[in-house]
């Protein structure tokens, strides 16, 4: 009975905490585009057919062009894909350190004191397993199905139940990571268009700067459309982009329709034969209308262009903001059609878990990770790239 008085008092203290955290940083967003003109309200647009080419970002990518779907495989091609995957390799090592070196600690810090598996064990485990960030409900279930195993097995040394716990997370990371597909979505014909939403300072901009140059290498010609045309310095920011990726920029002045930008850069990807457009809009939360509304309106102008696109409208998450980024996340799927997640600063983080609570609580793909600052530092999500970089050497061989 105490065991269970003490869960919910841990959830309690969790939910006020997440709760404050989201009204501060809503409280803050909200105050910053206080000033943006509401748009007039359209109505929205149907359901449209979508003719798209699910490519598999490590297969089609480099053997197909997303435009045409002719294969364009060559030995140096093939080159090109092995050493990306030893570098997403090195990357996710990279990027889940500070992850990797808290959880080690924590999981070593919970035996220092044992003395066999009681209420206190399995009290200190889901605080374990919540501090990193894997979630309230995903914390108490893998909590349970260790001491259901540990009952069952008669398992009594640390060091097996160590294993016997990295194990079980192992399982939910794959057994999860493989039910969501985390491919992205290419139009067959014609330029591919994704949107990038997500609130101020999450790493839109710097994701499709990562993301262009990603795209550029692999032949494709790239556009970038500077839709964020609110924030003081968001264009100028994605044309420094644009010059260091060698990619071209639509921009628009400041304070200018967003929506007419769009427009102007799907204008252009159609007629200059662009691969692939990339629109940066605006840092905005659900609650303030007019901003939904402007989203909206950037979606219409573009698949009224290109009746299939955005082929993607991806959710960019900060995940060092923990369970806030959740919070953040369930308030855009409430209004906007959200077809993945990019979740960015894994690096500055020890909190890698929250790639657990994004699948296990929104049932969404998170198809990209940013692992660092540079250029480079951002792969496609790999389940099993993920679980290495965040227990390696907790593992038994
Ligand atoms: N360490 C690290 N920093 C990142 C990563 N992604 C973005 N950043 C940093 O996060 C900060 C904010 O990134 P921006 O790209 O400006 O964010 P934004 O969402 O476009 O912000 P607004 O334009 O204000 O809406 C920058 O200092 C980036 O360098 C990442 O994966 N790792």
């Amino acid at each position: 009975m105490a065991w269970f008085f003490g869960r919910k008092k841990k959830k309690e203290q969790q939910e006020k905490q997440v709760e404050s955290e989201a009204k501060v940083q809503s409280e803050a967003t909200v105050q910053n585009e206080m000033t943006i003109p509401t748009e007039p309200v359209e109505s929205e647009t149907q359901p449209k057919e979508a003719h798209q080419q699910t490519i598999d970002d490590k297969k089609s990518d480099d053997t197909q062009s997303p435009a045409t779907g002719v294969s364009v495989e060559s030995r140096e091609d093939v080159r090109v894909v092995k050493n990306e995957e030893i570098d997403d390799a090195e990357r996710y090592d990279r990027g889940l350190e500070r992850s990797r070196r808290s959880f080690g600690q924590k999981l070593s810090s919970l035996f220092t004191n044992f003395t066999g598996v009681d209420d206190d064990f399995y009290d200190d485990l889901e605080e374990t397993l919540i501090e990193a960030d894997v979630g309230f409900d995903t914390a108490l279930e893998i909590s349970e199905e260790v001491r259901d195993e540990i009952e069952f097995e008669h398992v009594s040394d640390p060091d097996q139940i160590s294993q016997l716990i990295v194990r079980r997370l192992v399982a939910l990371y794959t057994r999860n990571g493989s039910a969501e597909d985390n491919h992205l979505v290419f139009s067959k014909e014609g330029p591919t268009v994704f949107l990038f939403v997500g609130v101020n300072g999450v790493g839109k901009t710097t994701s499709i700067g990562k993301m262009a140059a990603r795209f550029k290498a692999r032949g494709r010609k790239v556009l970038l459309a500077a839709c964020d045309t609110f924030r003081a310095g968001a264009i100028q920011q994605l044309e420094e982009w644009g010059k260091r990726d060698g990619v071209d920029v639509v921009a628009g002045k400041e304070q200018s329709d967003p929506a007419s930008v769009a427009f102007e850069a799907v204008k252009k990807a159609k007629a200059e034969n662009y691969d692939l457009l990339l629109v940066d809009t605006a840092g905005r939360l659900q609650n303030k209308v007019n901003l939904m509304n402007e989203l909206d309106k950037i979606k219409r102008v573009i698949s009224r262009e290109i009746p299939d696109a955005p082929q993607e409208t991806l959710l960019v998450l900060d995940s060092t903001t923990g369970q806030n980024a959740l919070t953040q996340a369930k308030a855009f799927l409430e209004t906007t059609n959200v077809t993945g997640i990019i979740l960015t600063k894994l690096d500055g983080t020890a909190k890698g878990g929250i790639v657990l609570a994004i699948r296990n609580q929104l049932h969404l793909a998170v198809k990209y990770v940013g692992l660092g600052e540079t250029v480079d530092d951002l792969s496609p999500f790999n389940p099993e790239q993920y679980v290495s970089g965040l227990f390696k050497g907790l593992m038994e061989d």
